[in-house]
């Protein structure tokens, strides 16, 4: 065991050799979703630009305020309107988003107002700035609002419309390749012969990498031989900027990834104490980073979410995040402690984590079932009511 990686320390080395893989372009915002912005965004003026009126009513100056006055309206006020400057001692009738006049300095909502003719009196007495959105109150002008490295959500594309901006430089797809290899793999959609059995690292692979708004351009299958893996390493190396793997990492005789990786690249890690996942392979192919990730299914998951995702980040050039981590109590208790960090699928119960009953790294339902990853650290028993990292899947 003692040549098994720590589970942070690869994390920190995979993320560490990681470099920006993709040029930028500049794209219409209408065009950006999913994209990671290749800019910081400088907000070119105030949002909103002038200050208006967060209520349909009435505005006044609030110095011109008298118990039971009666207000004279002097002028209506629309939204999109240029108002004039307020009369002195009167009020404007004004409506939500219209600008307020030069002097008015307080709304009044027309609940509050009792009109009378062409008068208004006030049923309560106002705060000065009442119902007044200032200009500059979301964002002002010269305010860093997004960083590069961000990826551009439906929310920041309607940040970015508010400003007015209509182009936005981007980093271009990364275009990731996968490779899933095994003799004993098919596709769906062909009968299985005796020990055949389907390929679903391959779609679940290329979904994970389009859920986390990545292209895959090439997915390929190779034979257990080590020219089969050749040929096609060497094929992805030269249509893609990351090179994902599934299988063929382990110790058998079968397993020829990572002899391969060895004679046309560069290792960089082999196996980590993580349980799904302990034999996963970092390597470069001529300067193509790539991951091999152990064949077990729910192995394959658990070193994507942890490993895959984040290279995939950085050489997108997105900023590189850690999954947020909830703090939850164990609704169980496990004496036996074991040498790799365990990632275990759970499911949350009145606030307490339960083991699903399946946790081999075979089984893909077991993990469907489940809502997270509960983390024990390695060489920790698990105490019921003791505290543990949970990460939801949709956390990754
Ligand atoms: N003697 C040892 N044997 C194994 C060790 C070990 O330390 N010593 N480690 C085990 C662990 S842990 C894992 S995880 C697996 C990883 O092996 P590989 O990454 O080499 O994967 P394969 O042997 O190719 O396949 C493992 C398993 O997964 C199935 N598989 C593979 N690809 C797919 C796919 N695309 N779709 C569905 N299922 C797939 C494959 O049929 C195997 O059952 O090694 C252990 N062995
Ligand atoms: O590391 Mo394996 O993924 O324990 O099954």
């Amino acid at each position: 065991m003692s040549n098994l990686l720590p589970f942070e320390e690869a994390l920190t080395a995979i993320e560490k050799a990681a470099t920006v893989r993709v040029a930028s372009e500049t794209l219409p915002l209408s065009k950006a979703l999913g994209r990671i912005l290749a800019e910081n965004i400088v907000a070119p003026i105030n949002v909103p630009p002038q200050a208006n009126s967060a209520m349909d009513g009435y505005a006044i100056a609030y110095q011109d305020w008298q118990d039971d006055k009666a207000f004279v309206v002097s002028q209506r006020i629309a939204a999109g309107q240029a108002p004039q400057p307020l009369q002195a001692g009167t009020c404007a009738r004004i409506f939500t988003g219209a600008i307020l006049p030069a002097g008015a300095d307080t709304i009044i909502m027309q609940e509050n107002a009792q009109v009378e003719a062409e008068q208004v009196r006030f049923l309560s007495t106002p705060q000065q700035g009442d119902n007044v959105r200032p200009s500059g109150q979301d964002m002002q002008q010269g305010q860093t609002v997004a960083l590069s490295g961000q990826q551009l959500s439906a929310m920041k594309i309607g940040l970015l419309a508010s400003l007015g901006i209509t182009q936005v430089s981007v980093f271009q797809p990364l275009r990731v390749g996968i490779l899933t290899t095994g003799d004993e793999l098919i596709p769906a959609g062909s009968s299985l012969q005796t020990g055949q059995i389907y390929n679903s690292n391959g779609p679940m692979l290329e979904a994970l990498v389009a859920e986390a708004g990545h292209m895959v351009t090439c997915s390929l299958h190779a034979a257990d031989t080590p020219a089969a893996t050749e040929q096609a390493l060497q094929q992805l190396t030269t249509e893609c900027d990351v090179i994902l793997s599934s299988g063929g990492v382990s110790v058998g005789e079968e397993d020829h990834v990572k002899h391969v990786l060895e004679k046309l690249g560069t290792l960089h890690l082999w196996k980590i104490a993580i349980k799904p996942g302990k034999p996963l392979v970092h390597a470069s192919l001529d300067g193509v980073p790539f991951l091999g990730l152990p064949g077990n299914p729910s192995s394959t998951l658990v070193t994507f979410h942890w490993f895959a995702r984040l290279l995939l980040s950085v050489c997108a050039g997105a900023q590189a995040t850690r999954p947020k981590a909830y703090t939850v109590k164990a609704g169980f208790r496990r004496s036996k402690a074991i040498q790799r960090d365990e990632f275990l699928r759970v499911t949350i119960q009145q606030g307490k984590a339960y083991p699903h009953a399946q946790q081999s790294s075979g089984a893909l339902l077991a993990a469907c079932e489940s809502q997270g990853y509960l983390h024990i650290k390695a060489r920790e028993s698990v105490e019921e009511n003791q505290e543990y990292d949970f990460y939801p899947f949709n956390s990754f």
